[in-house]
């Protein structure tokens, strides 16, 4: 009853999208008042009032002298929204993909091949991206209503397929509550986020929260190679279909084996159904081989032909930010990546290690919402690479020096030079190809992937441009004459 009569009064006005965020509202939004983990927005009606908002949706009465609907709980605010809209997330083909590592390799690559055949969307760390556009995102996953919002414009757009991103934070903050996935894919569980979720159950707890989410005909695709996998499986076992993949185990639904990875890609024979494939792909790295497991089971779960399925992910381009390839003149390689916790960038590293003879240098920095993991990610980069530069990410508004004093606690002291300013920290590490002929040695900068800015606040609001590893790198080593 509340539901619908809410509906028609909104229905009466001329708005033209729903904001969760006061700084943000635009003339014609609704303003959307909730209680987070900080603030209760329910103080920030003026601000919205003042930028232009035409009503509110409110958990309790909110004084002011526009419309302001009253809803039993945001989760009933959500609910409205999405009605209002008509359910956009019912009309997308959605996969949801989780794990600690690989969401946005493997969720990037499969709109991509999505996009080839059907009208496909992205949301993730990556940003937005549909129909032709990209847009930014503070969060990895959206909250709720900016999630309805896209969503909405993807349906207005044409958009029939929507593969997103969910992160643990999302899970636990119900950001995802309005969805029910067609498919969803697990790629692993590692040590992350212990200082939000507080111990490694409650942030397995989190991830398995996807598995509600999936729609009772849907596809669970688990990495079998995961100590989560059986969670998994026995958190959807009564609904869906289960497809598993593995690089360990043949009894899985897609078994890769034998396999062969380096920087360049990797190749394997994938077994399916019973019969064997040769699968290569520009993906580097053995860790790229579950990502392309994960790529291919959606494919093949949906009814692609296999031999169709392979040639998309021979032929897939490579995702910004996640282990780019720069060649340097000198026979030495630069590589961008995102790798930023403990497990990507030890994972990260000793590939690299497997597959050159000469030096590895890493440029790293942590987040200032990641001081906890500061020590034991300096001692990992220290230990495993030849030397270490220690550099500024996104501080968040903590001193740079504070972040790298952390860093240095438990790193090898004479293995790491610290230089804050990261454009420095690159042009140093680069500076040792130039002096000398250094073939096969890699630099690896990690953490930043694609992104052109370094967060000054913890809200995200605010930031300071830079220029962009790929970039820095780029232009210094045309300086130094390493690249043409
Ligand atoms: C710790 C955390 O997860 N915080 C998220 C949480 O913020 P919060 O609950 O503290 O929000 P709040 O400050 O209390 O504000 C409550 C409400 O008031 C609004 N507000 C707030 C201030 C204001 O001036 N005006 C205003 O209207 C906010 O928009 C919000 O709707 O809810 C917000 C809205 O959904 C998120 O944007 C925010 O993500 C912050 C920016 C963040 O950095 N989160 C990280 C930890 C995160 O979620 N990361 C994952 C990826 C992790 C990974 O895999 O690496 C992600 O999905 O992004
Ligand atoms: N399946 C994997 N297993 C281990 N490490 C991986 C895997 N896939 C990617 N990585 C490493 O982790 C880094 C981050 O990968 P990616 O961005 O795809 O993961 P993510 O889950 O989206 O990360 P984040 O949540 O931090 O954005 C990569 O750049 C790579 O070094």
């Amino acid at each position: 009853m509340l539901l619908q009569s809410t509906l028609t009064s909104l229905r009466k006005l001329p708005l033209t999208c729903f904001e969760a965020d006061s700084r943000k509202v635009l003339p014609g939004s609704i303003f959307v008042c909730s209680q987070g983990l900080n603030h209760d927005s329910h103080h920030f009606v003026d601000e919205a009032v003042a930028r232009g908002a035409i009503g509110l949706i409110a958990t309790r009465p909110v004084d002011t002298r526009l419309p302001c609907f009253v809803m039993p709980g945001h989760a009933m605010s959500i609910s409205l929204i999405s009605h209002y809209y008509q359910n956009p997330q019912r009309q997308l083909f959605n996969i949801g993909v989780t794990g600690t590592n690989g969401k946005t390799t493997v969720a990037y690559s499969l709109h991509k091949i999505l996009n080839q055949t059907s009208p496909s969307a992205y949301t993730g760390t990556l940003g937005c991206e549909f129909d032709g556009h990209q847009g930014e995102l503070i969060n990895t996953t959206p909250d709720a209503i900016t999630l309805l919002n896209l969503m909405k414009r993807m349906v207005d757009k044409g958009v029939t397929h929507h593969v997103m991103e969910v992160s643990s934070h999302a899970l636990d903050q119900d950001r995802v509550s309005c969805m029910d996935y067609d498919i969803t894919i697990f790629t692993n569980l590692g040590e992350d986020h212990i200082d939000y979720h507080g111990s490694r159950d409650d942030y397995l707890q989190a991830k398995l929260r996807l598995a509600d989410r999936l729609k009772p005909d849907g596809f669970a695709i688990i990495n079998l190679d995961d100590p989560m996998a059986m969670a998994i499986m026995d958190r959807c076992q009564q609904k869906s279909r289960i497809l598993t993949y593995s690089t360990q185990n043949p009894e899985a639904s897609l078994y890769a084996d034998p396999v062969s990875a380096s920087c360049q890609g990797a190749e394997f024979q994938l077994h399916y159904q019973g019969s064997a494939y040769k699968v290569s792909t520009p993906l580097p790295f053995q860790f790229n081989v579950e990502n392309s497991l994960a790529i291919l089971a959606p494919l093949l779960a949906t009814g692609q032909e296999p031999e169709q399925a392979i040639n998309y992910l021979k032929y897939l381009s490579p995702v910004p930010g996640r282990c780019e390839v720069i060649s340097l003149g000198n026979g030495a390689t630069a590589i961008v990546d995102y790798a930023h916790n403990h497990d990507a960038l030890s994972g990260l590293i000793r590939h690299v290690r497997q597959h050159t003879n000469g030096h590895v240098l890493t440029v790293i920095g942590v987040t200032g919402d990641r001081l906890m993991d500061a020590e034991v990610i300096g001692r990992c980069c220290s230990q495993l690479s030849d030397h270490s530069f220690f550099t500024t990410d996104n501080p968040m508004g903590l001193e740079p020096d504070t972040i790298l004093a952390s860093m240095c606690r438990q790193a090898i002291s004479n293995k790491i030079t610290i230089e804050a300013n990261r454009e420095r920290a690159i042009a140093l590490a680069l500076s040792r190809f130039s002096q000398q002929k250094h073939s096969n040695d890699v630099l690896l900068v990690c953490g930043k992937g694609p992104e052109t800015w370094q967060y000054t606040s913890i809200d995200k609001l605010q930031s300071e441009p830079y220029a962009g590893d790929k970039a820095v790198i780029e232009t210094y080593a045309r300086a130094g004459g390493l690249l043409l």
